[in-house]
């Protein structure tokens, strides 16, 4: 049964949260001159550890929020706080996955998953050794010398996890990262990730339009409403684990936390439609 996941209990107070947005407000300016408030107040934190997925309906916020969580923007008002410190430029703890990968095309494989650690002046060697150890632990040790264009879009995802896991983040930021896979593919890319997270236990901070994307894989869900956005819904995902993502979605609490969730998330996508349509 699932319980809102204010009900949960607290992290002790020692450990403050991976992620905190406190009172973030975030305007863009329009084309025309007028300002845009895309988010107002929003309040969330992201204890470590844990794997929160933000669901929305389109246009909400959910990249900017990522964004701001990134250090990539700053918000006019309200604080982005990361393990406790304010943020105040690119967040050094996270690594960013987006749903088209950022490989670069003209390197091969290997060099793509070496990128983060040559970055931060690794020696060439050990660089590539450890790439070539995350290779074989996303099942691609055959591939090394390909370029991306060479690769499915599936294994092109496995390059941007070796990519991201490879620098050992303490965040993982991932907006929609298997958007843009077919059904199968994506299922195995779900579990493959799953699997990882079992293993390291990073703090995951995942955007999805699938709400049962979002239950399958995800400790709590956020739902966020459609603009100025804030936080509409908060649920805890008790979900057993270890999971397989095909056969969690056949539980009957599975059904049941869809329907709770999604009767908060329905509104906000019929309020985003009518607002759409001019209604
Ligand atoms: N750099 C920017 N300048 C102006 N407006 C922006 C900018 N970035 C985002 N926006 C606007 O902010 C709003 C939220 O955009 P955002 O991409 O965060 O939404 P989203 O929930 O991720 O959307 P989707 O689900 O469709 O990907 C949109 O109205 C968008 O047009």
């Amino acid at each position: 049964m699932a319980v809102p996941a204010e009900n949960t209990p607290a992290a002790p107070a020692s450990a403050p949260p991976a992620i905190a947005f406190e009172g973030v407000t975030i305007r863009f300016a329009t084309p025309s001159g007028e300002i845009h408030t895309v988010m107002s107040e929003v309040d969330l934190a992201v204890e470590e550890g844990t794997f929160v997925a933000l669901v929305g309906p389109s246009g909400c916020g959910k990249s900017t929020l990522l964004n701001a969580a990134a250090g990539l923007l700053f918000p006019p008002a309200g604080t982005v706080r990361v393990f406790g410190e304010t943020l105040t430029g690119i967040n050094p703890h996270a690594a960013y996955l987006f749903q088209q990968d950022a490989l670069l095309p003209w390197r091969t494989v290997l060099d793509n998953v070496c990128l983060g650690l040559t970055f931060r002046k690794v020696p060439k060697a050990r660089a590539a050794a450890e790439a070539r150890r995350w290779l074989k632990r996303v099942g691609l040790a055959a591939f090394e010398d390909r370029f991306p264009h060479q690769l499915s879009g599936g294994m092109r995802k496995r390059v941007a996890i070796a990519q991201a896991w490879i620098v050992n983040p303490r965040l993982l930021l991932m907006d929609e990262p298997f958007g843009a896979l077919d059904v199968q593919t994506r299922q195995i890319m779900e579990n493959e990730l799953l699997e990882l997270w079992q293993e390291t236990r990073k703090t995951v901070l995942f955007i999805t339009h699938d709400l049962e994307e979002a239950i399958a894989l995800a400790d709590r869900v956020v739902v966020l409403s459609t603009g100025p956005a804030r936080i509409k819904g908060d649920y805890a995902i008790d979900l057993k684990r270890p999971r397989d993502v095909a056969e969690i979605r056949l539980d009957p609490a599975f059904n049941a936390l869809y329907k709770r969730i999604w009767a908060d998330l329905r509104d906000e996508v019929l309020k985003q439609e009518e607002g759409a349509h001019g209604a």
